[in-house]
């Protein structure tokens, strides 16, 4: 059994991890900590893990998380990972990061788009990017993960074959992507109360959202050249869900079937990814409490350009499934351990 803790289990992604980590057979949770609910059963906070889970949230300091567990998952907003982690390394402890401070090779972009200092960008810059279907190898070897965002996961996994098969030109794409609530956390803030969301869809962070960079640097890797893109989030009033439509000109005329064989090529074998039959385009709901991603694609003959759409639960394949499908890969479990699960069929 490994043991496991989780830094911030009462949040959104914390509560994730638990509720999936509770059909884990492999693993024994040692800590996981809420500064709010300490004292707490974490099956009284959620009630939906009665039955599943009988754990306490504790107020332990990073510290002791670390003296207890192997493999530490940290679920904290931005700012928190880095001390961490840097800690986890010194005791052979292992790190699956949720949060952005990892997520950069270069920290100074992390500086520049989330206007705050990086303590240690050598710790960033060998951190591995953690989404499997790139990155699987070295997030096999690695000691500090640093999992992707959730509108990346969904870009980046419905744009990869295209842009490693050089169908398409980097300097046109644009994302029109938009996410449930869920995707700001459980902090109370007054842009995700029911009255402001319900019946509402809105663009925020337009032409300047924090996930562009991430989007950037893994979409660069996979071109062999530098991507810039045009990425436009919405907010939508459903509690889970990401759904991202992707537009780009081909570079050469190319037919739907073979595109479409460049998919199904690129992700032959993983178990999270599908694509859909020709013609029928993701819903959130069919990836709802799933790791999987669903992706459909067309050419609009009209336009030369090809279209995507890549669905995701933003925190399951977007957080917390993905981050442990890299635990698995990293301690050597079967990729797919208390993971394989269909989302919502009506
Ligand atoms: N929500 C999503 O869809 C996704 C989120 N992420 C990332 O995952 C991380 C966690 O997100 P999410 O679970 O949504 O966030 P939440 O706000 O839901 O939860 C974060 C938890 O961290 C604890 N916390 C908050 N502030 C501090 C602090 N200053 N020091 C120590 N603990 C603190 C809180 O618990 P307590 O106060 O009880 O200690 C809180 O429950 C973030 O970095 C986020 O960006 C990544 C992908 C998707
Ligand atoms: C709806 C909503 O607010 N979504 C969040 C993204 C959540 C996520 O994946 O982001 P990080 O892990 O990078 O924080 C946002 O737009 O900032």
């Amino acid at each position: 059994m490994v043991k496991v803790g989780i830094i911030g289990a009462t949040g959104y992604t914390g509560a994730e991890l638990v509720r999936i980590l509770s059909r884990h057979p492999e693993i024994e949770l040692v800590a996981l900590t809420s500064r709010h609910y300490a004292g707490e059963e974490m099956a009284d906070v959620y009630p939906a893990l009665t039955g599943y889970v009988a754990s306490p949230c504790e107020d332990l300091t990073p510290e002791d998380v670390l003296e207890r567990a192997e493999v530490v998952f940290i679920a904290l907003p931005h700012g928190h990972a880095v001390k961490v982690a840097g800690r986890a390394v010194e005791m052979g402890v292992k790190v699956i990061d949720l949060g952005a401070d990892l997520r950069f090779r270069d920290a100074a972009v992390y500086e520049e788009w989330y206007k705050v200092s990086h303590a240690d960008h050598e710790l960033a810059a060998n951190a591995v990017y953690g989404l499997p279907e790139i990155h699987r190898e070295a997030i096999r070897k690695a000691r500090v993960v640093a999992n992707p965002g959730c509108y990346p996961t969904s870009v980046i996994l419905g744009l990869a074959p295209l842009l490693k098969a050089g169908y398409i030109d980097p300097a046109t794409i644009i994302i029109d992507a938009k996410s449930g609530v869920s995707g700001a956390g459980r902090e109370a803030r007054v842009t995700s109360l029911f009255v402001e969301c319900n019946e509402n869809i809105n663009p925020y962070g337009v032409a300047g959202h924090r996930h562009t960079p991430e989007i950037e640097q893994e979409l660069s890797l996979l071109a062999g050249r530098e991507v810039k893109v045009t990425f436009t989030p919405h907010l939508l009033p459903i509690s889970r869900g990401i759904l991202s439509t992707m537009y780009a000109a081909l570079v050469r005329p190319a037919t739907e079937g073979e595109l479409r064989q460049v998919y199904r090529d690129f992700y032959a074998g993983e178990p999270f990814v599908h694509l859909l039959p020709r013609g029928t385009w993701p819903h959130t709901r069919w990836v709802y409490g799933s790791n999987n991603c669903h992706i459909n694609l067309t050419v609009d003959g009209r336009t030369g350009r090809v279209v995507v759409a890549s669905a995701i639960d933003n925190l399951t394949k977007g957080a917390s499934g993905q981050a442990v499908q890299n635990f698995n890969l990293m301690c050597g479990f079967a990729e797919s351990t208390a993971l394989a699960a269909p989302g919502l069929c009506p």
